[in-house]
Order: structure tokens, then sequence, then C-alpha cells
């Protein structure tokens, strides 16, 4: 497949209701998607950087810039999904960057096959249940209603984002109002240091899946020591770029589960790659969320669905933090979301809607 060129397009979409974690609040997702335009059709990708480098190093407008300069201008001649990130390798770091390109790359090669996004990663299900993340709340009534909200709507299991003076007694509180049946996590976003593993383990009588991403991204021997103070399972997040720092944080000891986000670690092609690594080390495994749009949420949806993909990810509708999707919304029925089973994602933007949220466009040209 040969690429004419790709369009970057800056979409903004605002959120329902602020979104508190432990690195600030959004109340707007500002992202780019990626429209690959090859001789044999285009395909879609969805670039998962925030606008401020506050969850990882990576940024909006410098994924624009990097792929602008460096990344687009690679891809001359034959390519196709498996040989962008190959062709990428002079250019270091940018994983949020590569990925959106390859997804891109691969959704208009899959369209163009009429193969799914499913059937290419080897998805198992052609339905998926599905967790929801819920932000830091100003008070704990607050938070109870919209935790009662979720269930209601049908989540399978409740994450609740933490950080110091917002753990034990939020956790308390949801355990004793909603029961011990409820599948229930908390994320940390890197906010803790290992001299807080006393306290982490202050959550251990309440039954929690795991705790996400406790420490500093960097620290995998850290984590490692907090393992052996803390009873909850360790599941990282931030900390897990690759298939081989998956394979190193599982062998020191540093996670007992994983968090899958094919944005943070450079592509869905990666992310089989790192699911394989759980799988064969019997790690479990969900998909994780960047509050990406329909375009994002239909390849993360094919994602969930591999058998080791054996927890419920934050694969939520579409309806969890927007009003409007760019794609025909993905609606919860009875807490799961269908893989989407046409080529490629089996999505497409909707123009009316992808037009209202756009602010600014701009063609790379090969
Ligand atoms: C669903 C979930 O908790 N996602 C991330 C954190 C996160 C939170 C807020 C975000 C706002 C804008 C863009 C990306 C964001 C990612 C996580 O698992 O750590
Ligand atoms: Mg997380």
């Amino acid at each position: 497949m040969k690429l004419d060129g790709v369009e970057l397009r800056w979409v903004e979409m605002p959120l329902r209701s602020p979104f508190r974690t432990s690195f600030g609040t959004q109340t707007v997702r500002q992202l780019l998607l990626l429209r690959a335009v090859a001789d044999e059709g285009e395909g879609w990708g969805e670039c998962v950087a925030m606008s401020e480098p506050v969850y990882s190093s990576e940024y909006q407008e410098g994924c624009a810039d990097v792929l602008r300069r460096y990344l687009v201008p690679a891809l001359t001649g034959e390519v196709d999904g498996i040989s962008v990130v190959p062709r990428l390798k002079k250019y270091y770091g940018h994983r949020m960057a590569k990925a959106a390109l390859e997804m891109a790359v691969l959704d208009a090669e899959l369209r163009a096959r009429g193969v799914s996004f499913g059937r290419e990663l080897g998805a198992t299900r052609d339905r998926v249940p599905c967790g929801v993340s819920v932000g830091i709340m100003n008070s704990i009534p607050e938070l109870l209603d919209a935790v009662g909200g979720y269930l209601g709507e049908g989540y399978v299991r409740i994450k609740l984002k933490i950080e110091p003076g917002w753990d034990v007694e939020p956790v308390r509180a949801v355990r004793e109002r909603f029961g011990d049946e409820v599948l229930l996590q908390v994320d940390a976003n890197t906010a803790y240091a290992l001299a807080d593993a006393r306290h982490l383990a202050r959550l251990d009588p309440f039954d929690l899946l795991l705790i996400e991403q406790p420490l500093d991204e960097e620290e995998l021997l850290a984590h490692a020591e907090l393992a052996k103070v803390v009873q909850t399972p360790i599941c990282l997040d931030e900390s897990i770029t690759s298939a081989s720092s998956a394979a190193d944080a599982i062998r020191l000891g540093a996670c007992q589960i994983v968090n899958i986000k094919p944005g943070r670690v450079g592509g869905y092609l990666e992310a089989r790659r790192i699911h394989d690594v759980c799988a064969a080390n019997n790690i479990a495994a969900w998909c994780g969320g960047m509050l990406e749009t329909g375009i994002g949420r239909a390849a993360n949806v094919a994602l969930a669905a591999l058998p080791g993909c054996t927890l419920p990810g934050d694969t939520s509708a579409s309806d969890r933090y927007y009003k409007l999707d760019v794609t025909e919304p993905f609606v919860l029925d009875d807490g799961h979301l269908t893989v989407p089973a046409g080529p490629g994602l089996g999505v497409t933007p909707l123009p009316e809607a992808l037009e209202e949220v756009t602010v600014k466009t701009e063609w790379i040209p090969l």
C-alpha cells in the first residue's frame, strides 16, 4: 500500500462532567485524530496524548510536531500496518504518536482486506464486560451517587481514582454502601511513595481486585518492595511501555496484573505482544482507557476481546465521558460492549459530529 498523505485533526470534546485524578482535573478532551489516505483506501487512528504532559511525557502539540516532521515523512513507498513501527525505529520514543500512525495505516490495510481489528488481533469473543473509572470527588456522598449511577447502568467493575487524602475512606464507603460482591479497584496514577506502603496496606481488608500504579512509573523495584507489604495485587499502567518492559516488571515481581494501553505502548500490535507476555506468565491483563473517541474505543474493545484480557477493562460506553461521540455511540448492553465486526475498526466518523468537534486540520503530504 502506498500513502498519499496523512490528515491531522485537532479535536475538542467537552466532558459530561469534570474528571479528577491525582494529576489534575480535566473538563475537555483535546486529542488528535489521524486519517491515512492510501492508494487502497483510507484509515483512522487516534492519538491518546493529553493536551498537557501530565499523564506521560507526550502531549498533543508535541505529537503533531513529531508526526509532521519525522514520523509521517518516513512512510514513503510501500507500507502496511506491520511495517510502520519498524520503519520508525530511528526515531526514539513518541509511542503515542507512533501508535496513532500505525493504527491509521493498519485500519486502511484491514479495510482494504476486509479483515476486522478483532480478527487481526486474535479476539476470541464478540462482546466484552466493561468497567468504569470514577474520578476523585468533592465528597463521599457525591462519590456514592456516581458509583450508584454506574452500577445502575450495568458496569461490571468500579475503579476509583485515589490520591493521598482520598483513598481508604472512599473505598470503605463504597464497600459499606454497595457490599463486598462489587468488583472494585483503585488507580493512584503514581501519587504515592514506597514510604506509604503501610498506609496502602490499609486497603487490604476491602478485597480490591488491584491497586493500579501506586508509585512513580520508573520505580519497578519499589513496586516489588511494596508488593511485600501490601496484599492487594499491584497492577501497572504508566510503567508498562513495551512487551520487554512488561516481561521485566513481571520477572521483578513489580506487578501481578497489567493494564494494557495501545497508545502508551506504541500501538495495537505491541499491545498484542504484551497481552501474549502476560498470558504466558499467568498474569491477568485488561484494556485500559484514555477517554478515547469511538475511533479508539472500537480498537480498544477489539483488544479487550483477546483471551488474556481476563479482567473488565476501562472500555466504558461513549456516554461515560461524552454527550456526542464522533462515531455511532458505544452503548452498554447488560454491562457489555459489542466488538465491531466490520472491516478495520468497523466504525467510521459521522461527518457532522466530526465537524462539530474539529478545531483544526492539517494535511501532511508524502
Ligand atoms: C480511564 C482512566 O482512568 N484512564 C487513565 C487516566 C486518565 C485520566 C484522565 C484523562 C483525561 C484525558 C485524557 C486521558 C486521561 C487518562 C488511567 O487509567 O490512568
Ligand atoms: Mg491508570
